[in-house]
């Protein structure tokens, strides 16, 4: 008996999307093909402005294509849209509900625009937002806000949930439970499609990461797939420029030398017996194996063609992208 695969929840093929029109026009999506199997979490990751919101977009419905195509659960998000919207759950990165509504209220309106909606209260629940339910919504932290956006998004109890920064704005504890809410989702066999420029968010979700960059993916796998596919990193300091080294990519800057190995420990090895038998000392001698951090600064490097950061300057392993890419700039 012969088996096929499962079809993708969401596919993309050739996706191209334009802002404007002539000479103004700007491509944010420049050939995108993605697919998204079913009962996974899928994250796209990029730096602001990389295509995210432009794509998740077009998988919505609100937007149509410039060129290519998109099926969600195998059907046109836009000539079918009434059929995909049943099926769907969509967090945008920012939701116009009236601050005069109380939590209760907000999401009274929102079910009534949902096929088959979750009780209200179970919605409450599942947000922790139970006793927030008579507040207004302009008395809502930012945090909460978000939690009311998210509860909406899963009324319908969707096959496929897609979220815009979930999480941008919550604070840890927060960022946390809504990762939890995520994995049930998965666990319940939803199919969520999700942007971020939060590293440790990718490392505690992602089946599968895409990493977009000026509308084109550049990278896509799970998380190992893509750190084991990246050079590891050796940095030192020395005047000295006669020391041999070990086979790789090097940089020199001044008396730091920059060396990128695909076997960190034998290239470890041999720069160390080649430093001992030529009597040179490595100064602030560095040792880093890939990490999705790495991988992420050299595809932000790699966008400006200028020379991957010096690893001694890298930030915390965990830092929020944009603040990784401080470093870059
Ligand atoms: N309505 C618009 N008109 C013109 N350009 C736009 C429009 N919306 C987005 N863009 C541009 O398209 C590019 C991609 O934007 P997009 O919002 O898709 O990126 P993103 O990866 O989601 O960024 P962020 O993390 O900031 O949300 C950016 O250069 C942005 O300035």
């Amino acid at each position: 008996m012969t088996t096929t695969a499962a079809q993708p929840a969401v596919s993309i093929r050739g996706l191209r999307r334009r802002y404007g029109s002539g000479t103004d026009s700007f491509e944010a999506v420049r050939g995108v093909d993605l697919d998204v199997a079913p009962g996974t979490i899928h994250t796209l990751l990029g730096v602001n402005g990389a295509g995210k919101t432009s794509t998740l977009e077009v998988v919505e419905g609100l937007a149509p294509a410039s060129e290519g195509e998109v099926r969600v659960l195998g059907l046109d998000p836009v000539a079918d849209r009434p059929a995909v919207r049943r099926r769907t759950g969509v967090l945008l990165q920012r939701s116009g509900f009236v601050g005069d509504l109380t939590v209760r209220e907000t999401l009274q309106m929102w079910a009534a625009t949902v096929t088959s909606p979750r009780p209200v209260e179970e919605s409450l629940a599942l947000l922790d937002l139970t006793d927030r339910a008579d507040v207004r919504m302009r008395g809502l932290s930012g945090g909460e806000h978000r939690r009311v956006d998210i509860a909406c998004a899963l009324m319908g109890r969707p096959e496929v949930v897609m979220l815009d920064e979930p999480t941008t704005g919550l604070d840890p504890e927060s960022r946390r439970s809504v990762w939890e809410l995520v994995r049930d989702l998965r666990q319940q066999g939803a199919t969520v499609l999700l942007t971020t420029h939060y590293l440790d968010e990718v490392e505690a979700l992602a089946d599968c990461v895409s990493i977009m960059r000026a509308g084109e993916i550049v990278r896509e796998g799970t998380v190992a797939q893509i750190v084991a596919d990246h050079p590891s990193h050796i940095s030192f300091r020395t005047p000295d420029r006669a020391l041999p080294l070990p086979d790789g990519d090097h940089d020199r800057d001044g008396e730091l030398t920059v060396l990128r190995v695909t076997d960190l420990q034998p290239a470890l090895t041999e720069l160390l017996v080649s430093a001992r038998d030529h009597g040179v000392v490595l100064e602030r001698l560095s040792a880093r194996t890939a990490s999705l951090e790495s991988v992420f600064l050299d595809v932000a490097a790699e966008r400006d063609g200028a020379p991957a950061p010096d690893p001694e300057h890298r930030s915390a392993p965990h830092p929020e992208t944009d603040a990784v890419l401080e470093d870059v700039r």
